[in-house]
């Protein structure tokens, strides 16, 4: 049951000494003999039954497994007279709640909190190994020989029993590739760190990287661990192969870059737009309009690649340039899995905030320390680089790179596609859609995300989460 945070929900099922928990116990071994049950499901049926009052199978809340006949409860009655599961279901034996009265578990949820405030989550990391063997000849697994790699420490210091939250985030960009979009090329950068087991990522929008050292008007947006010599016996195709070299990859590339300093902007240069972004499979991936997710990673990238105007003496436009930092914080970190029983109870009619809470997550789980090593890194916002223009509406991002100490100097608001194209969203003719949907747009479908589910996800975002959005703009939408 490791997967079930809330102290309501998992002090069901945790097995303590006292009597109520030995009792708790007995009738979970008992449970494991009806196949019906399906314990992964508990923490939902649970949370609605929290939220909007009884369930079938908790109607009874009694603290014994008894025998009875099920009456006919509302939600049975709703079905069909030939749904065949309805009748099976009546025939069976009927399922009563096993948890005990609510006083006990209140007491119960009482005590598990006062010992969980007390005590600090260690770090779930998992140790990832540097072993990676290469398949071609050149790389001979030479990158197992290099230095020990910040999050080797880490495991290490993990190992002998220290907690990560207490160590300085490191990271490392592993590798860098050239990727071309709808929106133009970008250059995907890897990342490992020292805090977690992830493969968290900078999408770095910067045509600069093409050119040569000093070729450019502007300078490249390099990485700093990237350009880092790993260790003496690195050859220059290792260091080819992780991405490490400047300009235009080809085949008759040989040279590596080697290891700048990074250099300040010229001051006619707008700063660079940054989006920190979180993943979400179901936004980006499969295009759900659940949320704006795939909409603003796609947003974000087509703002960053936007041609800058300069004023003089460079004057003209000069390519877009800046970087998305992908952290692979599902659901606002609360994982896919949990994030699907959220929308679950989302359904149910809690909004995104209140279904979180009612998994026992807060609102929102994420930190932003891994993203902003990864813009220090990149010379973006640190204090010996470049500051940055941020690409969101929630105040908390800001805030948190700010405690990191980086220089955000202008928030840039994402305002959803649906609010600033009002008449496409009434609109009926496909007609009109095609004409602007642009092809190979990231997510499936493209275009923009809308509808009920996005309205009200947007509106809570606002409202409870306090993202800097004017509202107003969707009021007088659908008004
Ligand atoms: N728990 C939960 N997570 C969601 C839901 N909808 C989207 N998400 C997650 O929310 C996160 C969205 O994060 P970001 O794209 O960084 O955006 P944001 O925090 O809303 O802030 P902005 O910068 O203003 O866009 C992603 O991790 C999604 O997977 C939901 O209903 N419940």
């Amino acid at each position: 049951m490791a997967l079930i945070k809330s102290p309501i929900l998992s002090s069901h099922f945790s097995a303590q000494s006292d009597p109520l928990q030995q009792l708790y116990s007995r009738s979970r071994s008992q449970k494991r003999t009806q196949s019906r049950r399906d314990e992964a499901l508990d923490p939902l049926i649970f949370a609605a039954a929290f939220a909007s009052g009884i369930t079938r199978n908790h109607s009874g809340h009694a603290a014994f497994a008894t025998q009875r006949s099920l009456p006919q409860s509302p939600e049975l009655s709703k079905r069909s007279p030939d749904d065949s599961g309805a009748a099976q279901d009546r025939k069976r034996t009927a399922f009563v709640s096993r948890q005990g009265p609510r006083r006990l578990r209140m007491q119960i949820h009482q005590q598990t909190r006062g010992a969980k405030e007390n005590e600090k989550v260690p770090c779930s990391i998992d140790p990832p190994t540097y072993t990676e063997t290469l398949s071609s000849p050149i790389a001979t697994n030479r990158l197992s020989q290099a230095a020990p790699l910040p999050v080797d420490l880490a495991t290490s210091a993990l190992s002998h029993g220290k907690q990560c939250a207490k160590s300085v985030v490191e990271v490392r960009c592993m590798a860098r590739t050239r990727i071309p979009t709808p929106h133009g090329t970008v250059f995907l950068h890897l990342y490992h760190n020292n805090r977690d087991s992830k493969e968290h990522l900078a999408i770095v929008v910067d045509t600069a990287q093409y050119s040569t050292h000093g070729q450019s008007t502007v300078p490249p947006i390099r990485s700093h661990s990237l350009d880092s010599i790993w260790s003496d016996d690195e050859t220059e195709e290792d260091r080819i192969l992780r991405g490490a070299y400047v300009g235009r990859l080809a085949p008759e590339t040989r040279c590596a870059s080697r290891p700048v300093e990074q250099s300040s902007l010229h001051p006619n240069v707008p700063l660079p737009l940054v989006r920190i972004h979180s993943e979400c499979f179901t936004g980006e991936t499969i295009g759900s309009m659940r949320c704006d997710c795939g909409e603003q990673l796609d947003e974000a990238i087509r703002l960053i690649s936007q041609p800058i105007q300069v004023s003089s003496p460079l004057s003209g436009t000069i390519p877009g340039r800046g970087a998305v930092i992908y952290l692979r914080q599902e659901g606002r970190g609360i994982g896919l899995l949990s994030k699907i029983r959220a929308y679950n109870l989302q359904d149910l009619g809690h909004d995104t905030v209140t279904a979180n809470l009612m998994l026992g997550y807060k609102a929102d789980e994420r930190g932003y320390e891994i993203a902003a090593a990864i813009l220090r890194d990149l010379g973006l916002g640190s204090e010996q680089g470049e500051g940055i223009r941020l690409l969101t509406n929630n105040p908390d991002k800001v805030m948190a790179l700010e405690k990191e100490n980086l220089r955000v100097v202008e928030r840039v608001a994402m305002v959803p596609r649906s609010w600033r194209c009002p008449s496409r969203l009434v609109s009926s003719s496909g007609e009109e859609e095609r004409e602007t949907r642009t092809a190979g747009v990231t997510m499936i479908g493209g275009d923009m995300a809308r509808g009920p589910d996005l309205d009200k996800y947007l509106r809570t975002k606002v409202l409870r989460m306090g993202h800097m959005l004017p509202l107003s703009m969707v009021d007088g939408m659908h008004t």
